[in-house]
């Protein structure tokens, strides 16, 4: 019996697409043949549903009835197609190499990715989409990378280079998201590699992740291949980028690789330097099994399916696994490899990365970092990863209050394939009950909310985010505020000291904006810590700034002011002491917990006049006069009036005298005021993410 994967499944649609199109264009809802580009768009959006389509079109061929209620992995199928039979135990580790694409945003990591896919025949040219590993709607829509995407390939390496004989290699190759906010992912997918390729734009140049993807692998003592990418663009300049290399980071310009991902030059040397460059897995395959857990995501047919690593040992079908954490104990139910897509293999060893499905109920229960080992055969723990560290919290409450049990259970869907969300029950009066979530920054943010509203169909609100402070009070207490409502004036205890988070910003900019960017970053409350050359044009400054400045608005800001030359990398730093005050928003006197921000003393006028100025734009006109009030406190510091719409209660005076008009006026005014006592403000979505941009300093 061979065993046969979604990947085989493809081409095996591929095949007989074209003889038995109907029926499998209807499972998968595509109405017709033209509309589906390729057999890899009916796969991917009919995940199962077209293998069983293919299944049951071959009961015919195959005589046999039960056909499509065997279990997909236990089917029997070659059409058109060599029958291959992966056997892992033909990979050793020193036949292993396992890497990462890591670079700067849009540098060409998943072009390179797609490439190499298809030079090892893992995906076929030209079926596969542009960038195959960026599968998330998101991704595509957006054209970023925003999880970490893990593919096994299978390459001959004939040459027999330095310290490597000619054979056939399993490579593990990890696409990395290149913005800030996706670090995490990075920093978790160099856990399991032993190299990576450092990928720089031969145009750009060496740009700010260029340089924390470098130091994170640097620090982690990890092989790295250097590759200068797109050289066939006009403005490419191959050998300065080398000297920058050279300048920045001690890279010796002979082991720079040069390639375009979208031409194909120099892609064939790419590979060989995998092999001849970066070391094979360490670990032992007789040891006790120790396997990490890379990430896991909650699939609708399997269950939990995690991503692992086995660093020493051997993993079984059918073996129970135990967690260190949880010390709950799963048995192994399926096994494979991502060949792109899940290939059962009933086997994994040492050095190899793939997947592991063992009966979890939850992603919950699939802890990130934690090492599984085999039942009762204790062994001691891998050091796993840092927890991840949420930048930004929002509340998210549904559209419509009455859709809070669906935003529920979209959301709690949703993290089980982002477990990097942190989510609490909270509730406010304006929007009454929700969510406060955390994130990694503010493109985490959109991106879970464009995901809600795209995967699971949620409609919701997200309110102004803001960073966690702490606030220290007389009596030695301490309170983290992750939502500036929940700092109360009235508690009676007296605020001693604020902290506020800060982080340290890389800035690679050309020399002619270093001026315009050091005034941003001081208008920012930030703090020059150094500045240096990257090479005769372009300027590296590095500046300790308040994270509050930087989330919200800092990045479009540097765009405009440096024509979108510069580019922008921070990592955490240490919280500071700071003159922090609560700004209230009051609509007819009533405060609006959800408009409720915490800003720096200094700038909180400047910033309530902004944000009633703003939601005086937005908010729409009611019958009475609506009152936009800022307050620290009890002190307001600005105010706009929405004047009432005005009913024309003359419109039936033909003619008549002044006194008649004079008393229509006076009966209108009598209502309106009595409609300011009894009326509430309706505020629309747009008020609440008018805060954002306000906080422009
Ligand atoms: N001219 C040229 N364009 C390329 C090359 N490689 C990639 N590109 C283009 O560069 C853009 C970005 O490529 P991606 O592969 O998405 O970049 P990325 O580094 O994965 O981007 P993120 O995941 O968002 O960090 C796309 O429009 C590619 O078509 C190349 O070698 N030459």
């Amino acid at each position: 019996m061979v065993r046969f994967s979604v990947r085989r499944t493809a081409q095996v649609v591929s095949s007989i697409a074209r003889k038995l199109p109907q029926e499998a264009l209807r499972l998968a809802s595509i109405p017709c043949m033209s509309q589906a580009s390729s057999s890899w768009e009916i796969c991917n959006r009919s995940r199962w549903k077209v293998p069983r389509a293919v299944t049951s079109l071959l009961e015919g061929k195959c005589r046999c009835n039960s056909f499509s209620t065997v279990p997909l992995e236990e089917v029997v199928v070659v059409v058109g197609e060599k029958e291959e039979r992966i056997d892992l135990t033909q990979y050793p580790p020193h036949l292993v190499r396992n890497f990462s694409i890591i670079a700067h945003v849009d540098h060409g990591k998943s072009t390179l990715a797609d490439r190499l896919l298809e030079l090892t025949g893992t995906i076929r040219k030209g079926l596969g989409q542009p960038q195959f590993l960026d599968k998330l709607q998101v991704e595509r829509e957006r054209g970023i990378t925003v999880k970490a995407q893990t593919a096994t390939m299978f390459y001959n390496y004939g040459s027999g280079g330095i310290g490597s004989s000619p054979g056939r290699f399993l490579l593990n190759l990890i696409d990395t998201p290149g913005h800030v906010d996706f670090s995490y992912e990075v920093s978790r997918s160099l856990a399991a590699c032993q190299g990576v390729l450092l990928l720089v734009d031969a145009a750009q140049g060496v740009q700010a992740q260029t340089v924390a993807n470098f130091f994170l692998a640097f620090e982690a003592d990890l092989a790295i291949i250097p590759v200068i990418n797109k050289i066939d663009q006009l403005n490419a300049d191959p050998e300065g980028v080398k000297t920058q290399l050279k300048t920045m980071f001690d890279i010796d310009p002979q082991k720079v690789l040069l390639t375009s991902a979208k031409t194909g030059q120099g892609l064939e040397h790419v590979l060989p330097a995998v092999i001849e460059r970066i070391p094979h897995p360490k670990g032992v395959v007789n040891a006790p099994l120790r396997m990490l857990l890379l990430d896991s995501y909650y699939d609708e047919y399997k269950g939990v399916i995690c991503h692992v690593a086995i660093v020493d040992g051997v993993l079984k079908r059918g073996e129970k696994i135990e967690s260190a954490v949880t010390r709950q104990r799963y048995d192994v139910m399926d096994i494979g490899i991502l060949y792109p897509e899940l290939t059962p293999t009933g086997i994994l060893l040492t050095g190899q990365v793939g997947y592991v499905v063992s009966g979890m109920r939850s992603t919950h229960e699939a802890r990130i970092g934690d090492t599984l080992y085999q039942a009762s055969m204790v062994v001691e723990p891998l050091p796993g990863f840092k927890p991840a560290k949420h930048m930004v919290f929002a509340g998210v409450y549904p559209a419509d209050g009455s859709d809070y049990d669906a935003l529920c259970h979209a959301i709690e869907r949703l993290t089980c394939n982002d477990a990097s969300v942190s989510v609490t029950k909270e509730s406010s009066g304006a929007l009454g009950i929700g969510f406060r979530c955390g994130f990694l920054g503010l493109l985490h943010m959109d991106v879970f909310h464009q995901r809600l509203e795209q995967e699971h169909g949620a409609q919701v609100i997200t309110t102004t985010p803001t960073v966690p402070y702490i606030f220290e009070y007389a009596d030695g207490s301490k309170l983290n505020v992750q939502n500036p409502a929940a700092l109360t004036s009235n508690s009676g205890k007296r605020i001693l000291t604020c902290w506020e988070p800060t982080v340290m910003a890389t800035i690679i900019t050309p020399s002619e904006y270093v001026g315009s960017l050091m005034t941003l970053c001081s208008e920012r409350r930030g703090q020059q810590i150094e500045y240096s050359f990257v090479d005769g044009q372009r300027a590296m400054l590095k500046y300790r700034l308040p994270l509050c400045e930087v989330v919200i608005d800092f990045y479009n800001e540097l765009k405009s002011i440096t024509s979108g030359y510069a580019s922008f990398d921070y990592e955490e730093a240490e919280y500071q002491s700071s003159d922090l005050v609560k700004l209230d928003v009051l609509l007819n006197g009533q405060a609006v917990d959800a408009l409720a921000t915490i800003v720096h003393r200094s700038k909180a006028h400047r910033i309530g006049r902004e944000l009633c100025d703003k939601l005086k734009n937005v908010l729409d006109r009611q019958m009475f006069e609506v009152a936009i009030q800022a307050a620290i406190g009890s002190k307001v510091v600005a105010r706009e009036t929405i004047p009432a719409m005005r009913k024309n209660v003359l419109a039936k005076c033909y003619g008549g005298d002044v006194s008649r008009k004079r008393k229509l006026l006076e009966k209108q005014k009598e209502g309106k005021k009595r409609m300011k006592r009894v009326g509430s403000v309706d505020i629309p979505q747009e008020a609440f993410h008018s805060l954002l941009k306000t906080s422009k300093v």
